[in-house]
């Protein structure tokens, strides 16, 4: 083991020796020798100088910071939880850490080298980004959101400043100063920070604390910086520039021309509810990333001039099916969010623009398009419930939750589409969507009447409903997968959202738990049999009655939550633990 204590031979120019002073566990002294060289810039608490290490010749960007300002506790405490969660890290996307030492004056980190800036100086040069250059730093950006969020870490400061460009144009998240790391999922943190003109509005209103959606909003700022060259709330007045944020006051100015599909994406993103703002996955499955391929790195011409128009056609949409050539295929929990549901407006009910961006979210069991490897395995898999004996011959392979408005709208592997009103009634389609069941409540509430009505010939009381049926089907339309589609169609009786899991209760008996990690329970109570898809999508089955006792530890505890919830959802006032908060519409 070594420790380790540095000496500044002289600190105030460039070309001077840095010195770690490193003590081995046997006691003998040596020393590390860094020449410090070029300045790179400078923060509010560093100066950051290449470093040489003159042994390995490695160069670093050396981050000095005085100890002289790190006097106050809350200082060295920033300091210090900077570093700790910094060198957690370690992704292509993320400036990586190398090493940290100190001295009587200073603290020294190293860092790796960033030889291209940052995108703030890029848009200083550039005044603004082409698309093409805004979706590629956009997707590395959520590259690096999205392994960050998924080691509980909030950077808290995503703003141009912070992302940096490597010697190859790779885009690199730095300065973890701001960053946190939640203990525990569903915590809410409440210092109030971040940059001005990025910060979300739920860290100015700070009362219900933040996680993980203000690393979204400042995203949502940043792409919209990119694009028209400076921030959507920006003012002389920083007082002011809260106002705007709190009142989602922000505007598209007309002389900038940008694509629809741009324009989504950022107000999708600048809502101030964060639970209705998109998850990182819905981001990567965004019209606006999947319109055209993408280049996987820009090249270092576009530092100072716009990418040619020749270098632009080869990342041209050929068609809206299109396979991305440098885009990892998508998982099943990410589906193109479709453009008409988005942009058309219904007949009667009428979706508002802005109440699509804020409710539409949408949650697929399989692809619609061919998109890799990732599309033919869950195929397979789904296929593959059928032939496990005793395993469910449907379930719910795609819905889009809408129920601030209208309801859940859902696919079943058959082909056939319902919708699962807010008034809970019910309306599920044949496969070939000429005739539907309608199920409602009638008299006292208690009874459920189901009618049969074939397309066009049904009650005009009915028009809305089977409109918005229509539409959920033509969004969700899949091919048909496998499972019968019996004269009495199924449809979902009930469903319940959760913070894990989306839960539904079929007609036909079976209760199907999706888990936001991609596994699933199919309770099927015919056959009292249990179908446990893994996250990797491997099903196997097991009798109901010993599916508790089973060695599968992950499923045993999936089973354990589904219990949970099921009790409560019978019983609401003796069960719950807090451990789940359902948010979706149900039947009494
Ligand atoms: N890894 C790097 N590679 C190249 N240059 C860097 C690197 N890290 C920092 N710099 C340069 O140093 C400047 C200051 O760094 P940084 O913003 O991390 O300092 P800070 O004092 O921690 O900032 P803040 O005041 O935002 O906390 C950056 O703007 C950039 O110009």
């Amino acid at each position: 083991m070594t420790s380790k204590i540095t000496r500044t031979l002289s600190e105030s120019q460039e070309g001077q020796i840095v010195e770690e002073k490193i003590y081995k566990a046997n006691g003998e002294i040596s020393f590390k020798r860094y020449s410090k060289g070029r300045f790179l810039g400078k923060g509010g608490f560093a100066r950051v100088y290449e470093f040489l290490n003159l042994d390995s010749k490695q160069i670093s960007a050396g981050k000095i910071i005085s100890k002289a300002s790190l006097n106050k506790s809350r200082a060295r405490q920033k300091l210090m939880s900077e570093i700790k969660i910094h060198r957690s890290l370690n992704n292509q996307n993320i400036v990586r850490f190398e090493h940290f030492f100190e001295d009587s004056d200073n603290v020294y980190i190293l860092l790796e080298l960033c030889t291209n800036q940052t995108l703030s100086e890029l848009i200083r040069r550039r005044k603004r980004l082409t698309e093409i250059e805004v979706q590629c730093y956009t997707f590395q950006a959520i590259s690096a959101l999205k392994y960050l969020h998924a080691h509980r870490v909030i950077h808290r400061d995503i703003k141009l400043g912070n992302l940096f460009l490597s010697d190859k144009m790779e885009l690199k998240l730095g300065d973890f100063g701001l960053a946190t790391k939640l203990e525990f999922d569903g915590e809410r943190k409440r210092t109030i920070c971040g940059t001005p003109n990025y910060i979300a509005p739920e860290i100015l209103e700070g009362t219900h604390g933040h996680s993980y959606e203000v690393d979204t909003w400042s995203l949502g700022v940043l792409i919209y910086t990119m694009l028209i060259g400076k921030p959507p709330f920006e003012t002389n007045d920083v007082k002011l520039t809260y106002r705007r944020i709190k009142m989602n006051a922000y505007s598209f100015p007309d002389q900038v021309p940008i694509s629809k599909e741009a324009r989504d994406i950022v107000s999708e993103i600048l809502i101030n509810d964060p639970t209705a703002r998109p998850s990182l996955d819905d981001l990567l499955a965004h019209p606006f990333l999947c319109k055209n391929s993408l280049p996987k790195l820009l090249p270092a011409s576009t530092l100072a001039v716009p990418p040619s128009s020749a270098y632009l056609k080869q990342f041209e949409s050929t068609g809206k099916d299109d396979v991305k050539l440098s885009r990892p295929p998508r998982s099943s929990s990410q589906t193109r969010i479709s453009e008409d549901l988005r942009s058309n407006r219904l007949e009667d009910g009428r979706l508002t623009e802005r109440e699509i961006k804020s409710t539409n979210r949408v949650i697929s069991r399989t692809e619609s398009t061919a998109c890799g490897s990732n599309t033919s395995r869950k195929t397979a898999t789904i296929s593959c419930y059928n032939f496990i004996s005793g395993g469910p011959t449907l379930w719910v392979n795609k819905w889009v939750d809408y129920s601030n408005k209208y309801g859940l709208g859902y696919m079943l592997s058959n082909g056939c589409a319902g919708v699962y009103f807010n008034d809970a009634s019910k309306i599920v389609a044949n496969s070939k969507g000429d005739s539907f069941q309608y199920i409602s409540r009638s008299g006292n509430g208690r009874e459920e009447t189901m009618v049969q009505h074939t397309i066009p010939n049904f009650p005009s009381e009915l028009q809305k409903k089977v409109t918005l049926l229509q539409h959920f089907r033509k969004h969700l339309m899949i091919d048909k997968l496998c499972g019968d589609e019996s004269k009495e169609l199924v449809y979902i009786k009930k469903w319940l959202l959760t913070e894990h899991a989306i839960i539904f209760r079929l007609s036909n008996k079976v209760v199907q738990v999706s888990f936001l990690d991609k596994s699933e329970l199919l309770l099927c109570s015919d056959s009292k049999m249990v179908t446990y898809v893994d996250k990797q999508g491997m099903p196997a089955i097991y009798p109901l009655s010993s599916a508790m006792e089973t060695q599968n530890r992950e499923m045993a505890k999936r089973l354990r939550y589904t219990k949970e919830i099921l009790t409560s959802m019978l019983h609401p006032q003796t069960a719950g633990t807090g451990e789940y908060r359902p948010t979706g519409k149900n039947e009494d």
